[in-house]
C-alpha cells in the first residue's frame, strides 16, 4: 500500500502562518446551550418574582403608614412584617400567591398542603424582593415613559427569548435600508425632513368687541385688501371671503381687483419676462396694495422658524436664542380659471439673508391650482381648492426648492407672497409645535405614513430611537416644560409627524455608561458613544470564571446568572396585578452581567454563535422623566452605578431600533463621594425621541382613523 500523500492544500496550510486560525476550544456546553439555559432560568425567576412582588405589594398596602416611614419596616422580617396584615387578608393573599405560582411555575412548590410562607425558598424571595417594593412607594418624580413603550419592547424580547429568531434576513435588510434612509432625512446636509411646512387658519366672523390684545391666534377675521391702480388717488377695498350682502365683499368688487392686476412676469436668465405659457397670473406690486392680514399675528413666523431655520445654519448659530424669521410682503397674485398656472421654477432670492418664501392663499373659491414643492427627490403638495372659500392656507419653503402651480380650473386663487429673511434676535414666545404647523404639510409625512402602512416594517411592533439633532436644555429645571415645545428642525418634524399619525412618542433622556449610550451598529454607521469620550473607554468588563464561563467551560450547574435590574417600581398595585406583563417586563429590564462579553469572547474563539442574538444589544438606560441635574452625596462612598437607582430613576431597555448617533450630551447627575479620597463622579445624558411602533395589523386600524 502506498503511503498517503498530503494534498497540496494541507501543504499550503503548513507554510502559511500569517493568519493562524486556532481550532475552537472544547467546552462542556455550546453557546446555544448557554443562551437556552440563561433564558430558561431568567423566565422562571422572573415569573416567581412577579408572583412574589404582587404578594408583597399587597402586604405593603396593609401596613401602618407610620411604620412605613421607619427604616426598620423597609427591612423584611417575615414574622414582624406579616403581623401587620389582618388575618383574613393574609389568607387570601397567600392563596393567590400559591395559585399564581402553580399556574406560572409548575413544580416550583412541592406539596399541595404545605404553608408556603414557611418554605425556605419562598422566605428567601420575600426578603430579597421587599426592598424594591418599599422603595417604589416614594417615587422621585412623575414617570412619563409610555407604558406602551415598555410593553412593546418586553413582548419583543420575550419573542426572541422564547423561540429562535423568525425574522428572515430579507426583512432585516429592508428595515436596515429604511433606517438608513430615515437617518439621511434627519441628518443630511440641510435636512430633507424640513424643507417645507404649511398650515391653515379658519375664518371666524367676530360679532363681539375686538380686544386690543392679539396673542398668536388660530383663527382670523375676514381679510381686507386695499389697492389702487396706477396713479389713482383713491383706494378700493375688498373683503374676503365673499359675502354677497356686504358691498366691499361682493363678486363685483372681486372682479374689479382681478381686472386691476397687471400680467405677472417671472425671471428667465437675467431677464423678467411675460410668457402666459409658463406663467399665467395677475399681480399687484407691494407699493400698490395693503392688507389687514399679517402672518406674525398667527405665530406662523415662529413656526416657520422652528422648522426651517435649524437645518440651514450651523449648530452654533442655532444656539442663538430668539433668532427670528422676518417676512417681507412681496406681491399679490391672482391665478384665475380656467387657465391660470405657474410652471416649475425656483424663486429668485432678493438678498443674501433670504432663506425662503411664504405663500398665503386668501379665502376665495377656486378649483385646481395645486402647489407642489420638491427638494432632493422629496415632494410636498398643497392642495388648497377644497377649503378655498373658508380658510386662509399657507406654505413656506426654502428658496432653492423647485415648485409649481397646476392649472386653476375655476374661480380665482388670490395669494400674498412674502420673502423670508433671518433677522437679528429680539426675543419672544414659542407657541407649541403642533398648534399652527399642519403635520400633513411636512415633507416626512407621506414617507412615514407609507412606512407605517407597510406590513413588513416592524411587523411585530418595535420602538424607534432617534437622538435629538439639536441641543436643548434637557437636563435643566425648565426641561419638563420646554420639551417637546421647543423642538426644532428635523426633531420637530419627526415629533409632529409621528404624533399626528397616532404614534406614542416622547422625548426622554438616555444615560451613558462609561461613555456609551447604545450598542454600536456598523450597518447604520453608528458608534453609539459620546463624542467627548471616544478613545478612552473599554467595552469589556467581563469576569473570567463567573457563572456563565463556569457553565460554558466547566459545565457547572445550576446556572445562577448574576443580574441587575433597572425598573422603577410601579406607582400603583394594578401594574403588579397584571402578572403576565409584569414578569416579561422584569425580564427585559434585567441585565445578565457578562453575557454580551461571554458571547463576544466565544465568537472571537471561533465557537459557533448566533450572530443575531439579542444579547449583543447592551440596551439603553432611559430616564423616567426629563429631570434637572443634581449633585448628591447619597451613600457617601456609594458607587455611581449603585446610586442611579436612587438619584436618577430609569428603565433598562434593550431592543430599541436606534437610528442616529447620540449628540449634545449634558450632565445628568453627580455623585460626591467622601472616602479616603474625596471624589466626584458625573454621568451624562442625551435627549432622544422614542416612537412606539405598534404591530402592523394594529397600525392599519389607527392609520385608517387618521385618514378619515
Ligand atoms: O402661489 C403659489 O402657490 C406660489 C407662487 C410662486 O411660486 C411665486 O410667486 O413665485
Ligand atoms: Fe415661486
Amino acid at each position: 500500500m502506498e503511503p498517503e500523500i498530503p494534498e497540496s492544500g494541507d501543504d499550503d496550510y503548513d507554510h502559511d502562518q500569517s493568519d493562524p486560525t486556532p481550532p475552537p476550544p472544547q467546552y462542556c456546553h455550546t453557546v446555544a446551550e448557554l443562551e437556552d439555559e440563561v433564558n430558561r432560568v431568567m423566565i422562571r425567576n422572573c415569573k416567581v418574582d412577579a408572583c412574589v412582588d404582587l404578594f408583597l405589594s399587597r402586604v405593603w398596602s396593609c401596613g401602618d403608614p407610620e411604620d412605613k416611614k421607619t427604616y426598620y419596616y423597609a427591612n423584611w422580617n417575615s414574622d414582624r412584617t406579616l403581623q401587620s396584615v389582618p388575618e383574613e387578608n393574609l389568607e387570601y393573599m397567600t392563596e393567590e400567591l400559591q395559585r399564581n405560582l402553580r399556574r406560572l411555575v409548575p413544580g416550583y412548590l412541592r406539596d399541595q398542603n404545605i404553608d408556603i410562607l414557611k418554605e425556605e425558598k419562598v422566605r428567601k424571595k420575600l426578603k430579597q424582593r421587599w426592598s424594591g417594593i418599599a422603595q417604589g412607594t416614594h417615587p422621585k418624580d412623575r414617570d412619563i415613559v409610555p407604558q406602551s413603550l415598555v410593553h412593546t419592547l418586553a413582548d419583543k424580547q420575550y419573542r426572541e427569548r422564547a423561540g429562535p429568531q423568525l425574522t428572515s434576513s430579507d426583512a432585516r435588510d429592508t428595515s436596515i435600508e429604511t433606517c438608513r434612509q430615515l437617518r439621511r432625512f434627519i441628518e443630511g446636509e440641510r435636512a430633507v425632513a424640513s424643507f417645507a411646512c404649511g398650515g391653515t387658519i379658519p375664518i371666524t366672523i367676530n360679532t363681539g368687541l375686538e380686544t386690543g390684545l392679539k396673542i398668536p391666534d388660530s383663527t382670523s377675521s375676514p381679510v381686507s385688501i386695499f389697492w389702487r391702480k396706477g396713479d389713482e388717488s383713491t383706494a378700493h377695498k375688498l373683503v374676503l371671503p365673499i359675502d354677497t350682502y356686504a358691498p366691499k365683499s361682493s363678486t363685483g368688487t372681486l372682479q374689479h381687483l382681478v381686472t386691476d392686476c397687471d400680467p405677472a412676469s417671472f425671471g428667465r436668465g437675467d431677464q423678467d419676462v411675460i410668457d402666459p405659457e409658463y406663467r399665467k397670473a395677475g399681480k399687484i406690486d407691494a407699493n400698490h396694495f395693503a392688507t389687514s392680514f399679517h402672518p406674525a399675528d398667527f405665530g406662523i413666523l415662529e413656526n416657520i422658524g422652528q422648522v426651517l431655520l435649524p437645518s440651514i445654519s450651523s449648530e452654533t448659530d442655532n444656539q442663538l436664542q430668539f433668532r427670528k424669521i422676518k417676512a417681507e410682503l412681496y406681491k399679490l397674485n391672482v391665478y384665475s380659471g380656467p387657465s391660470g398656472l405657474f410652471r416649475k421654477h425656483v424663486d429668485t432670492p432678493r438678498a443674501p439673508s433670504q432663506i425662503g418664501s411664504l405663500v398665503v392663499c386668501l379665502p376665495s373659491e377656486f378649483t385646481g391650482g395645486r402647489l407642489t414643492v420638491e427638494h432632493q427627490g422629496q415632494k410636498v403638495e398643497f392642495d388648497w381648492g377644497e377649503n378655498s372659500s373658508t380658510m386662509i392656507q399657507w406654505a413656506a419653503f426654502y428658496s432653492d426648492c423647485e415648485h409649481e402651480i397646476e392649472t386653476i380650473t375655476q374661480g380665482d386663487r388670490i395669494t400674498l407672497t412674502y420673502n423670508l429673511y433671518v433677522t437679528e434676535p429680539v426675543g419672544g414666545v414659542i407657541p407649541s409645535p403642533t398648534s399652527i404647523v399642519d403635520p400633513k404639510t411636512l415633507p416626512m409625512y407621506g414617507w412615514v405614513k407609507d412606512l407605517l402602512g407597510q406590513d413588513d416594517f416592524m411587523k411585530e411592533g418595535g420602538v424607534l430611537g432617534i437622538f435629538c439633532s439639536h441641543a436643548y436644555a434637557h437636563s435643566s429645571k425648565i426641561a419638563e416644560f420646554q420639551l417637546p415645545r421647543a423642538l426644532k428642525g428635523a426633531d420637530l418634524v419627526l415629533y409632529a409627524v409621528f404624533k399626528s399619525l397616532g404614534i406614542d412618542i416622547e422625548v426622554l433622556p438616555v444615560l451613558e455608561h462609561a461613555g456609551r449610550y447604545i450598542t454600536e451598529n456598523p450597518d447604520l454607521g453608528l458608534e453609539g458613544k459620546s463624542p467627548r469620550r471616544r478613545g478612552y473607554m473599554s467595552q469589556y468588563n467581563y469576569y473570567e470564571g463567573g457563572p456563565l464561563t463556569n457553565y460554558l467551560k466547566k459545565g457547572y450547574k445550576p446556572l445562577v446568572p448574576d443580574v441587575s435590574e433597572l425598573l422603577p417600581s410601579p406607582s400603583s398595585t394594578d401594574q403588579y396585578e397584571d402578572i403576565d406583563r409584569r414578569w416579561k417586563t422584569l425580564m427585559m429590564t434585567r441585565q445578565v452581567r457578562g453575557m454580551t462579553e461571554t458571547l463576544r469572547d466565544a465568537q472571537h474563539r471561533n465557537l459557533p454563535t448566533n450572530k443575531d442574538s439579542f444579547y449583543y444589544d447592551i440596551g439603553a438606560q432611559i430616564g423616567t422623566s426629563r429631570r434637572a441635574y443634581e449633585a448628591t452625596d447619597y451613600g457617601c462612598e456609594a458607587d455611581l452605578d449603585d446610586v442611579v437607582r436612587e438619584v436618577w430613576p430609569a428603565y433598562y431597555l434593550p431592543g430599541i431600533t436606534w437610528v442616529t448617533e447620540p449628540k449634545h450630551e449634558q450632565m445628568a447627575f453627580s455623585q460626591i463621594a467622601y472616602g479616603n479620597e474625596a471624589s466626584i463622579g458625573t454621568r451624562y445624558s442625551c435627549a432622544a425621541i422614542l416612537a412606539v411602533i405598534p404591530p402592523s395589523d394594529q397600525r392599519r386600524l389607527s392609520l385608517e382613523q387618521v385618514s378619515s
